[in-house]
C-alpha cells in the first residue's frame, strides 16, 4: 500500500451516477445533507456495535456524534462524525464505486426516476455522491477505528479523485464541501437547521450544528404510544422510509412475552415495485436496546413483507450477534413469527374497521399478500382472511372477502367456486359461469395471473373447498336454486344421435382432447374446455407454459376434456352435418374446439385457426 498521493478514475457507473446527481437533481438539493448525515449515522452505529465487543478501538473515549460547521466567507460546509472511519483502501472502493449489487440497473432506474418525478429520488438514496449536488469540490478526511494512518480523498466530481496521506486525524470522517456558486445558501445556519429538522430529527446520535445540538435523539419506538403525536409518527416514517408522504397504515406495539418487542411498522401509500422500479429492499431495521443490529433486515420479516418500513427492537437478542448468525437464529425466527402474526392481525382489524380504506391498501399491496400465500405456508390462515377478489355478487371494482362469500352461501353449498379470466366482462360472457348464473350460485372471479395459484395453495377456507369452475368433475346438480333444471332445458338431441355425435367428435379431435362429454352445466354456449386434472386450472397452465417458453423450454400441454351442450342449436345441426358433409363438419368441430380453448384463455395456433375460419365463412356466404 502506497503512502503517496494517487489519482483514480471513478468506475463507469459512478460517473453516470455523478452525472445524474450533478445535472438532474438540483431541485431536490436539500437531500444531500440527509444523505451525508445518514452515512455518518451508519458509521456511528457500526462504531457503537463494534465497541460493544472489541477492545482495541482507536480513540475509544471520543463521544459518538455528528458535527456540522459552516463558513460563510469561504462558502464551505463541513460534516464530521466520530464513526468507524475508512482506511485508504476503503476510501478508494467506497468512494469510487457504487456498492449496490446490480449497480448498472440501479443507475438506470435512478435516471428513469429522475425523469419521471424527482420526488422519487429520496427512495433511492444516492448516498455519498449527493455531496456533488451542492459541492464543486469535496474533500473527505478519514481515519479508521483500527488506528491506521488517516487519508484525504479529494474530487471535483468530474471523472477522477486523488487520495493522499493525512497525518494527525481523529477517528472518523470529515467531509468538507466547497459550495457551488448557486449553492451558497447552505452555509447559512437557518437553512441547514431547517433541513436537519425536516429530514434527520430521528438520527440516534446528537447532531451538532455550530456546536449546538439540533435533534432530540430519542428512540420513538421505546416511548409511550399515548405521548407520541401523529406528526411525530409521520416524521419518523419519512425518516425510516426515506419517504416524502404519509404512511397508509401505522402499527406501534410493545409486548413483554413471549419476547420483549417494541416495534413501529408503516405500510406506505405507494408500491414502488408496481411503478417499475425493480424489487425493493426490505425496509425494517432491527435493533437491540436501541443499538442497530441489522439495517434493512432480511430476517426480521418474511420477504413478502418487504414493502413495510419501520423498526423492530428486541432486548432479548444478543447484542453482539453477527449478521450471518441472524439468518438462522432461533430467536430471530420466533420474533419474525410473532411480528408477522401481529401485523396480519392488525390488517384484519383494520379491514373490519374501515373496509374501503383497507381496499385501497389491498389494491396497492395485495400482490405481496398473495405472494405470501404462495410462498409461505406458515401464515396461510391469517392471509386467507385478508385476500380480496371480485365475484358475481360483488360490485365492479369492489372485491369481496372469502368470509363474506361463505356468509352468503346457500344451505347445502359445500364449496367455494372460482374462475379465471382476463376481465369481469370476459368472464361473465364466457361459458363457465352460465350454470352459476342460472342457479344463482356466487362465483369468485380471479383476474390476476397469480390468483389461481393463491386459491390453489389455500385449498380451502373455513372448511369449504376452493374449486375452480373449469374442473371436469364439477357437479352443480345439488347446489343452488333450480335443482331440477333438467326438465326445463331446451330440447336435446335424441340419445342415439347424441352418442353418435360424441363418438364422432372424439375421433375427429382425438389428437387434441382427452374426452368429449355431454355437458350438464352449459346453458347457451355450444362447448367448453374443462380440466380433468383437478389440481391445475387453465390459467395456471397458461402461466406455466409462458414461463417455460421464456426459458426456451418446450411445453407439453396436457389434454383437456371438451364438454358439449347437446341442447345448443349449433351442436344439433352439427349432428346432421356429419351425415351430409363430413369434411365441413370436421372444420366446424375444430373451430368449436379452438373457440372453447380461447374462452379458457389457452393458446391455439392462430394461422391454422384463421385459415379454417375463412374456409367456414366462405361456405357460409355461399362461395
Ligand atoms: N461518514 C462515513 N464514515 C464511514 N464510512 C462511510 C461514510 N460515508 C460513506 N462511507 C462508506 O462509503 C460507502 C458508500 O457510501 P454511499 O453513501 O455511496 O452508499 P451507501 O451508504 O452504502 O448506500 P446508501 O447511501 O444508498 O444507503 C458506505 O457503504 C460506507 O462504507
Amino acid at each position: 500500500m502506497t503512502n503517496q498521493a494517487t489519482t483514480h478514475e471513478f468506475q463507469a457507473e459512478t460517473k453516470r451516477l455523478l452525472d445524474i446527481v450533478i445535472n438532474s437533481l438540483y431541485t431536490e438539493r436539500d437531500i444531500f445533507i440527509r444523505e451525508l448525515i445518514s452515512n455518518s449515522s451508519d458509521a456511528l452505529e457500526k462504531m457503537r456495535h463494534e465497541s460493544l465487543t472489541k477492545e482495541d478501538v482507536f480513540d475509544a473515549h471520543v463521544p459518538l456524534e455528528v458535527s456540522i460547521d459552516l463558513d460563510e466567507e469561504k462558502h464551505t460546509m463541513t460534516i464530521t462524525d466520530t464513526g468507524i472511519g475508512m482506511t485508504r483502501a476503503e476510501l478508494e472502493t467506497n468512494l469510487g464505486t457504487i456498492a449496490h449489487s446490480g449497480s448498472g440497473k440501479f443507475v438506470a432506474e435512478l435516471a428513469e426516476a429522475a425523469r419521471k418525478d424527482v420526488n422519487l429520488i429520496g427512495q433511492f438514496g444516492v448516498g455519498f455522491y449527493a455531496a456533488f449536488m451542492a459541492g464543486s469540490k469535496v474533500t473527505v478526511q478519514s481515519r479508521s477505528w483500527d488506528g491506521s494512518e488517516g487519508n484525504e480523498w479529494v474530487s471535483e466530481g468530474a471523472g477522477s479523485f486523488t487520495i493522499s496521506e493525512k497525518p494527525g486525524l481523529h477517528r472518523g470522517t470529515k467531509i468538507i464541501i466547497e459550495l457551488k456558486d448557486d449553492a451558497h445558501d447552505y452555509d447559512k445556519k437557518w437553512k441547514v437547521e431547517g433541513i436537519i429538522k425536516q429530514y434527520s430529527t430521528f438520527v440516534p446520535f446528537p447532531i451538532k450544528l455550530e456546536g449546538e445540538t439540533v435533534n432530540t435523539v430519542q428512540a420513538i419506538w421505546t416511548r409511550n404510544k399515548s405521548e407520541i403525536t401523529d406528526e411525530e409518527y409521520n416524521d419518523f416514517y419519512k425518516f425510516v422510509g426515506n419517504a416524502f408522504d404519509e404512511p397508509h397504515y401505522r402499527l406501534h406495539f410493545s409486548v413483554d412475552a413471549p419476547l420483549a418487542i417494541n416495534a413501529v411498522l408503516f405500510a406506505p401509500k405507494e408500491n414502488f415495485e408496481a411503478m417499475g422500479f425493480g424489487r425493493v429492499d426490505p425496509g425494517v431495521n432491527l435493533y437491540c436496546q436501541k443499538v442497530l443490529i441489522d439495517q434493512h433486515s432480511e430476517n426480521i420479516l418474511p420477504e413478502w413483507l418487504r414493502f413495510l418500513k419501520g423498526v423492530v427492537d428486541s432486548e432479548d437478542l444478543p447484542l453482539n450477534i453477527s449478521r450471518q448468525a441472524l439468518q438462522d437464529n432461533a430467536l430471530v425466527m420466533k420474533l419474525r413469527k410473532v411480528i408477522t402474526k401481529r401485523f396480519l392481525k392488525f390488517l384484519a382489524e383494520e379491514a373490519k374497521r374501515d373496509s374501503e380504506y383497507y381496499l385501497d391498501f389491498w389494491n396497492t399491496f395485495g400482490i405481496y399478500l398473495k405472494e405470501g400465500v404462495t410462498s409461505d405456508f406458515e401464515f396461510q390462515k391469517e392471509l386467507a382472511q385478508l385476500v380480496r377478489f371480485e365475484s358475481s355478487r360483488s360490485e365492479d371494482g369492489k372485491p369481496t372477502s372469502l368470509a363474506e362469500y361463505v356468509e352468503r352461501m346457500a344451505e347445502g353449498q359445500e364449496e367455494i367456486y372460482y374462475i379465471n379470466g382476463p376481465s369481469r366482462a370476459a368472464i361473465e360472457a364466457g361459458p363457465y359461469v352460465e350454470m352459476f348464473k342460472k342457479k344463482n350460485i356466487e362465483i369468485v372471479y380471479t383476474m390476476e395471473p397469480i390468483d389461481d395459484f393463491v386459491l390453489n395453495h389455500l385449498g380451502e377456507f373455513e372448511g369449504k373447498k376452493l374449486v375452480s369452475a373449469d374442473r371436469a368433475d364439477l357437479d352443480l346438480s345439488k347446489s343452488g336454486d333450480d335443482t331440477d333444471s333438467d326438465e326445463e332445458t331446451a330440447e336435446k338431441l335424441s340419445s342415439g344421435d347424441s352418442s353418435d355425435l360424441l363418438t364422432w367428435l372424439k375421433k375427429t379431435l382425438e389428437d387434441k382432447v382427452a374426452e368429449v362429454i355431454e355437458s350438464k352445466r352449459l346453458v347457451d354456449s355450444p362447448a367448453m374446455i374443462v380440466n380433468p386434472d383437478g389440481y391445475m386450472t387453465s390459467s395456471m397452465e397458461r402461466i406455466m407454459a409462458a414461463s417455460r417458453m421464456e426459458k426456451g423450454l418446450a411445453h407439453e400441454a396436457s389434454k383437456k376434456n371438451l364438454e358439449v351442450n347437446l341442447s345448443s342449436p349449433l351442436i344439433k345441426q352439427l349432428a346432421d352435418l356429419v351425415k351430409s358433409d363430413e369434411s365441413f363438419a370436421s372444420d366446424v368441430a375444430f373451430q368449436i374446439y379452438d373457440n372453447a380453448m380461447i374462452q379458457a384463455g389457452l393458446v391455439v395456433d392462430p394461422m391454422v385457426m384463421v385459415e379454417r375460419n375463412y374456409k367456414i365463412l366462405s361456405k357460409a356466404v355461399g362461395v
